[in-house]
């Protein structure tokens, strides 16, 4: 029986199995083609900001292996806080309690932007006049910064404090990230207070004097309250008293973060 089996003719001939080899490595070659044109262009597709921006993520976000990442393995979007208030309304010193008990990130943009002048950038000496004046500098720079800070960040949760300061740094955020903040902080502070308070510091800022002072008090109250109207419209706005001892400016704060877990 092995014998007969053996002795059946083939079922191709060689020249007909041959072109049938032909057929399939030519198929092999067509499919690993189609195979590597379709991820290129899915590639550019992922990195193309528009495309990021319109579906909320960036390259970080898609390859990011970090714990923020949710059961379908995508990176969450951040929760971003704007901490807004006059100068030395308490920014700092609340967002610092924000982020011991709630384990945000604080991106202090008046820092972000001192780094800059120490850091031998084109801006720094631009950045520096523009401090010492008490005047607000150019979106196109600041937005560069937060934006860059929230990319290399891998926590979800954000304090951008300081920002927006005007109509302009809004609309240029909005436009360059692509999203809105999800909730805003304005911590309303009486003018002599924040005097007070700015005066006292003792950090060695060079904005901490009474003429710079008078200053940002202006561009507050002329560029800043437009921003803090904008936001209480959209029901984003967190007016929190920001007078008293800082325990008790905290325990306003509270709840605001308590109600989100
Ligand atoms: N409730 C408070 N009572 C008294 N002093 C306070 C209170 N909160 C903060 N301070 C002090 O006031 C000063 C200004 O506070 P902080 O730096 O937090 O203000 P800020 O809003 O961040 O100001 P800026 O916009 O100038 O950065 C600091 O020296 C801080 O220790
Ligand atoms: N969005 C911003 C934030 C800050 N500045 C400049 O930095 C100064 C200090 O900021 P603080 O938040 O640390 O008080 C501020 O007076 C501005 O000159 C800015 O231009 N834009
Ligand atoms: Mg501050």
């Amino acid at each position: 029986m092995w014998r007969r089996v053996v002795s059946l003719p083939p079922l191709l001939s060689s020249s007909n199995s041959r072109r049938l080899n032909q057929v399939i490595q030519h198929s092999q070659f067509v499919l690993l083609r189609f195979l590597s044109v379709k991820f290129w262009r899915d590639s550019v597709t992922l990195f193309n900001p528009q495309v990021q921006v319109a579906y909320g993520f960036n390259a970080s976000q898609v390859f990011s292996t970090q714990a923020e990442e949710g059961v379908s393995g995508a990176r969450r979007k951040p929760f971003v806080t704007f901490v807004l208030g006059g100068p030395g309304s308490g920014k700092g010193t609340q967002c610092t309690r924000i982020v011991n008990t709630f384990g945000f990130t604080h991106l202090n943009v008046g820092d972000l932007l001192r780094k800059e002048i120490y850091s031998d950038s084109e801006n720094g000496s631009m950045i520096l006049d523009t401090i010492k004046e008490g005047k607000i500098v150019s979106s196109e720079v600041t937005v560069k910064l937060i934006k860059n800070s929230i990319e290399a960040n891998e926590n979800s949760r954000i304090l951008v404090d300081g920002f927006p300061r005007s109509e302009e740094n809004r609309i240029a955020y909005e436009r360059v990230v692509g999203v809105e903040p999800d909730i805003v902080l304005f911590f309303d502070c009486p003018k002599e207070e924040m005097v007070k308070r700015v005066l006292n510091r003792n950090e060695g800022r060079i904005d901490d004097n009474i003429d710079t002072v008078k200053e940002r008090l202006t561009m507050f109250s002329e560029l800043n309250l437009p921003v803090i109207k904008h936001y209480s419209k959209k029901g984003k706005l967190h007016k929190i008293d920001g007078t008293g001892t800082e325990d008790e400016i905290f325990e306003r704060v509270l709840p605001i973060f308590a109600a989100l877990r």
